[in-house]
């Protein structure tokens, strides 16, 4: 055949009445090849040569003659190493189905969807034929919602003011820090802080001073936790600190020393100056503790000791 395309394997029942596309001209079917919008070709199955391109690829990818699919299509030095021939056979060498797949092109930067299958050409070898469209836009778009989708998820798990993980944030990660501790029958711990008369501070020195303070606080905690550790703030002016493969003992110091910076720490704002302090409970997880509201609860009410004590103290779970 003159124009390289094989002759198709029509089934034995067609309709009749429809014209017989095996009596098509194969200018007829050159022309219907270069004026699909989409890339189409053939090579080799073992060499990789180009046996065949339409006019869609060869107004992009240039000349043919006497080159392979890897050095037309990618300009590598040998087969790609994403090539998908070994996919388009079976065991015994034959024609799989299809086999569709999206990729970008190296050399002009669009995303395709490439259908490739293996079929036999004129002259009875296996040849690799491929059609690939255009999806570029398509791409895009789904690579802008993906991003807009990680932005919206990114603020939904951070507190707005402070810039710390917010409650939620706290409770999705901290399942995790949880179920590892669990598995590994490893100490996990939980600093609960409630910065002692917040209410005062914004009442006296205003509510602008009140959300300085906060970010203040929430950057000296931040700043003394370890990567593995969780910091968010779960609220008003009460904040949660979840310490992996820590046991109360090592927690309870990290709780002082905490407590102590607290104290020391000044803010100004508006020409005012603002001290602080804050009462702290610590719990340790249980081994009947599958929930991280368990290990909570027993902080929160280790806290509130320390507030009922006379707060700016650090009370541990009995
Ligand atoms: N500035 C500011 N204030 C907040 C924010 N969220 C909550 N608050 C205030 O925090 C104060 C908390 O007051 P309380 O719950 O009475 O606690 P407290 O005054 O710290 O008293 P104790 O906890 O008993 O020591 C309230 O006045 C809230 O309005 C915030 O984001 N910014």
């Amino acid at each position: 055949m003159k124009s390289g395309i094989p002759s198709l394997n029509l089934p034995a029942h067609r309709d009749q009445t429809a014209p017989a596309l095996e009596d098509t001209p194969p200018e007829g079917l050159q022309a219907v090849l270069d004026n699909l919008d989409a890339l189409v070709y053939v090579s080799d199955f073992s060499t990789h040569d180009l046996l065949y391109m339409n006019a869609y690829g060869r107004q992009i990818w240039g000349n043919i003659a006497n080159r392979k699919c890897w050095q037309v299509l990618q300009d590598s030095d040998g087969p790609c190493s994403f090539c998908t021939n070994h996919l388009l056979i079976n065991d015994q060498g034959e024609p799989n189905k299809p086999h569709v797949w999206e990729f970008q092109n190296q050399l002009d930067q669009r995303w395709y969807q490439c259908r490739d299958q293996a079929i036999r050409w004129t002259d009875g070898r296996l040849v690799r034929l491929e059609i690939a469209t255009d999806i570029t836009e398509r791409k895009q778009m789904e690579l802008e919602l993906r991003a807009a989708h990680e932005k919206a998820r990114a603020a939904a798990l951070e507190d707005e003011l402070t810039g710390l993980h917010n409650r939620r944030a706290f409770f999705e990660f901290g399942a995790q820090l949880l179920n590892q501790a669990v598995r590994h029958h490893t100490p996990l711990t939980l600093i609960m802080m409630d910065l002692d008369h917040f209410k005062a501070i914004n009442d006296t020195h205003g509510h602008d001073a009140g959300d300085e303070v906060l970010r203040q606080v929430s950057a000296l905690l931040q700043a003394r936790i370890r990567d593995c550790d969780i910091v968010a703030r779960m609220g008003g002016e009460e904040f949660a600190v979840l310490l992996p493969e820590t046991g109360l003992e090592m927690a309870r110091t990290l709780a002082e020393r905490l407590l102590g910076l607290l104290q020391e720490l000044t803010v100004h704002h508006g020409g005012q100056s603002i001290s602080l302090s804050a009462s702290f409970g610590i719990s340790l997880l249980g081994s009947r503790d599958r929930r991280l509201e368990d290990l909570m609860c027993r902080a929160d009410e280790a806290m509130y000791q320390s507030k009922a004590r006379g707060r700016s103290r650090v009370t541990l779970a009995t």
